[in-house]
């Protein structure tokens, strides 16, 4: 990458087998590998820049290796994290009792970290619908609950990757905005700005 700088980190986590490396591998390369699935060992890093407005922002993404096995490991990659994409695989409803594992685990360690709920592999409902194990409205609720955005993609069609991965972009460059100019401006959020912070982070 050239000694690009990396504005945000973000990091991948969920069940071995959900769709991680494919996520990144549609993101970044565009394309959709249908070959033996092939484990990911410790983590994979990659960047991703891309355009929000006139600013270019440079994702530094972690793909962590959904293997148990692996966890102690993961728990180091999601140090300092401004997003995390939560993954887990429609067709299976224990990845998502997985996915909740990792989004209690960041809420209680990383609180700077923004969550993205990530339903893959939603090609597959569009062949067979009794295929879907994972309820939508249940996790649009979730989601609610626990402050996330939430997505459902497929990386073979391409469904929604880009669209999460802007998302995660677009978040960071408002959230960096509102960081700049309450330190300019030495905002008192502990006094005056309850509105006010509330006003600049919903949309
Ligand atoms: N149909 C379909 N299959 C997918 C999709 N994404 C991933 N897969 C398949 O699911 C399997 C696992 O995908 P990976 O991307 O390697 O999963 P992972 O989460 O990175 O797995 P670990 O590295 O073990 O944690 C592979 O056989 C992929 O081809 C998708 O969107 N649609």
């Amino acid at each position: 990458m050239s000694g690009r700088r990396v504005d945000a980190k973000v990091v991948l986590l969920g069940q071995e087998g959900v769709g991680k490396s494919s996520l990144v591998e549609r993101c970044v390369h565009r394309r959709f590998r249908a070959g033996p699935y092939q484990n990911t060992i410790g983590a994979a890093f990659v960047a991703k820049v891309l355009s929000v407005g006139e600013q270019t922002v440079t994702l530094g993404i972690w793909d962590t290796a959904g293997s148990e096995r692996y966890e102690a490991m993961s728990r180091i990659y999601y140090r300092g994290a401004r997003a995390a994409i939560v993954c887990y695989d429609l067709t299976n409803s224990s990845s998502f009792q997985r996915a909740k594992f990792w989004v209690n685990e960041l809420q209680n360690c990383e609180e700077g970290c923004r969550i993205y709920l990530c339903g893959t592999k939603s090609d597959l409902l569009e062949e067979d619908r009794r295929k879907r194990d994972v309820d939508f409205h249940d996790v649009q609720d979730y989601a609610d609950e626990v402050k996330a955005e939430f997505f459902e993609t497929s990386s073979k069609t391409g469904q929604n990757v880009d669209e999460l991965f802007q998302k995660v972009a677009e978040d960071y460059v408002q959230f960096s905005a509102f960081q700049e100019m309450t330190e300019e401006k030495g905002v008192d959020l502990g006094q005056k700005s309850s509105s006010y912070l509330y006003g600049c982070c919903h949309h």
